[in-house]
């Protein structure tokens, strides 16, 4: 007989597990389906193995600079062996502990499989589910509620000629890398791209970052931008903005790539390529059309602000849905639809505080608005900005590189948003996002007792920094 769910999530993403645990934990029969592995991007192919890499990264760029700390070391040796195994421990345990949580509950169960809607649906508003499980077996579900959390995966740039006919490397299999790249070339200048661009730098690597935007990391104002490019090329990655790669062709570790720059066409030699140019959402295998699911222009699952899907009790939560495309996100539409679903709540998407950090070395973190967007809206702000020397910590540190930046609202002192470049400075951003969080007015951090030399110290600097001269 078929089996029956009062809720199935599709995909053990970061949204999708914490949900389907508080859903079994209300007493309704849950189950999320995955089919490769529990916790999803982050924990498999994300945030665990890149942050768990980019420690090792770091510390072979402190023991390269050890010298002018006084700290002398021998010759710096990289293992990348050793990193990889030290990552995958980290992802393992991740791993087991996600699947854990999902099937402790009685009324939890984790079915290791494809789900996609059936072709035939019963039009009584629940659904039916085909599975395609992993073992070989398939199985047909219904169920009363489904929450479709399948995430998203590299992009593969069509325009490339010869791309897919080479052995190029993406966020996930970089992360398989057993020895260092003699060239790597990286195409975009995103997340993906300048953190591992770095990393990859850091443990030996010649890297060039082909970017066909003007600049890198578009989402900032520009000053940041540029204060970034600064600081990565001075580490020596290459950074080739405006260039547009027309074709990769060669095989094994002799690769070229033609691209045409500003000073004309040029083919560079790379031992590796590793292609940043974006995810696309995992929709495909879902037949979203049989459930009568929306998608929006981008291919993603169109939801209002409540994440429901354009079909009666069809949820999407997570990077599937589009728009900013984070891990805390995806965690806060659960909290949105844990609080509409079983308490009654009437929480939406709109007015979250958006906040994330880039995890280059200083990291690029962001709350709330930036200049440009200010500019855009014609909203008055004044601008508080110190480089990041100012910090007596960062000094201390020999870290001095990068900036800070906050707006604030003239008319009532009310911090707008803020972006520090420096060294913890996703840290940094969440004292000033607490600050945002709790309606202080820039002020109080400008007179804030921080204790010394805390790098949350320089908040009393930058709020007493505005471009308009006053305090
Ligand atoms: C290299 C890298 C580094 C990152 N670093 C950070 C970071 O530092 N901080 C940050 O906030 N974000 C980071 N991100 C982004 C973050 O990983 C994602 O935003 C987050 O994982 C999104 O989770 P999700 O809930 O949308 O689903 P995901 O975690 O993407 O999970 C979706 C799951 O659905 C499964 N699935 C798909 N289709 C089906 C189907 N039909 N049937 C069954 N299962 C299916 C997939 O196998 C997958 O396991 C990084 C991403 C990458 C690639
Ligand atoms: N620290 C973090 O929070 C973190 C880390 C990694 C990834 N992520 C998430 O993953 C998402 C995807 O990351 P991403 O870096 O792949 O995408 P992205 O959208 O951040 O950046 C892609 C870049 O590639 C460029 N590009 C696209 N096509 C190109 C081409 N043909 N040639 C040259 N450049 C090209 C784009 O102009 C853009 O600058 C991010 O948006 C982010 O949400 C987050």
């Amino acid at each position: 007989m078929m089996e029956s769910f009062d809720a199935v999530v599709i995909g053990s993403g970061q949204g999708g597990n914490p949900l389907a645990k508080s859903m079994a934990k209300h007493g309704w029969k849950t189950a999320v389906i995955e089919r490769r592995y529990a916790g999803g991007t982050c924990v498999n192919d994300g945030c665990t193995p890149s942050k768990t890499i980019d420690a090792s990264a770091r510390v072979a760029y402190l023991a390269r600079r050890g010298a002018d700390f006084g700290v002398h070391t021998g010759e710096i040796r990289i293992d990348m062996a050793e990193i990889y195994a030290r990552k995958q421990k980290m992802v393992l345990t991740s791993r087991e502990n996600n699947a854990k949580g999902l099937t402790t509950d009685p009324n939890s169960s984790l079915l290791m499989g494809q789900a996609s809607f059936a072709e035939k649906q019963p039009g009584d508003g629940t659904h039916l589910l085909d599975l395609a499980m992993n073992d070989g077996t398939s199985r047909q579900i219904s169920a009363a509620r489904i929450f479709l959390n399948t995430g998203e995966r590299p992009h593969i740039p069509e325009e490339i000629d010869g791309l897919r006919d080479v052995p190029y490397l993406d966020s996930t299999s970089i992360m398989e890398l057993q020895t260092v790249p003699g060239h790597l070339v990286v195409i975009g200048a995103g997340y993906i791209a300048l953190e591992f661009a770095q990393m990859f730098l850091r443990f030996g690597a010649t890297v060039t970052v082909l970017e066909r935007g003007e600049r890198l990391a578009p989402h900032e104002d520009d000053d940041v931008a540029e204060c970034l490019r600064g600081i990565l090329t001075e580490d020596g990655i290459r950074i080739i903005t405006c260039s547009a790669v027309s074709r990769v062709h060669g095989s094994g570790q002799e690769l070229k790539l033609d691209i045409v720059t500003d000073d004309g066409p040029q083919t560079l030699d790379a031992t590796h390529v590793l292609v940043a140019t974006g995810r696309s959402p995992n929709v495909e295998p879902l037949h979203l059309d049989r459930a009568g699911i929306a998608q929006s222009k981008s291919g993603h699952i169109q939801v209002n602000e409540k994440l429901e899907t354009t079909a009666a009790n069809i949820w999407a939560l997570g990077d599937v849905k589009g728009g900013p495309a984070f891990t805390h996100v995806s965690y806060d539409d659960f909290r949105i639809l844990r609080d509409n679903l079983l308490a009654k709540g009437q929480r939406s998407t709109r007015d979250r505080l958006l906040t994330y950090a880039m995890f280059t070395d200083p990291e690029l973190a962001r709350v709330g608005l930036s200049e440009a967007e200010a500019k855009k809206q014609g909203r008055e702000v004044r601008i508080a900005q110190i480089p990041m020397k100012w910090m007596a910590r960062a000094q201390e540190m020999d870290e001095p590189r990068g900036m800070m930046k906050a707006l604030v609202d003239p008319k009532t002192n009310l911090i707008l948003g803020a972006t520090v470049l420096g060294v913890e400075g996703g840290e940094v951003a969440a004292q000033i996002q607490i600050a945002i969080m709790g309606g202080l007015p820039y002020t109080a951090l400008r007179e804030g007792i921080f204790a010394h030399p805390t790098k949350s110290e320089a908040l009393n600097t930058l709020f007493t920094t505005f471009r308009d001269g006053k305090e």
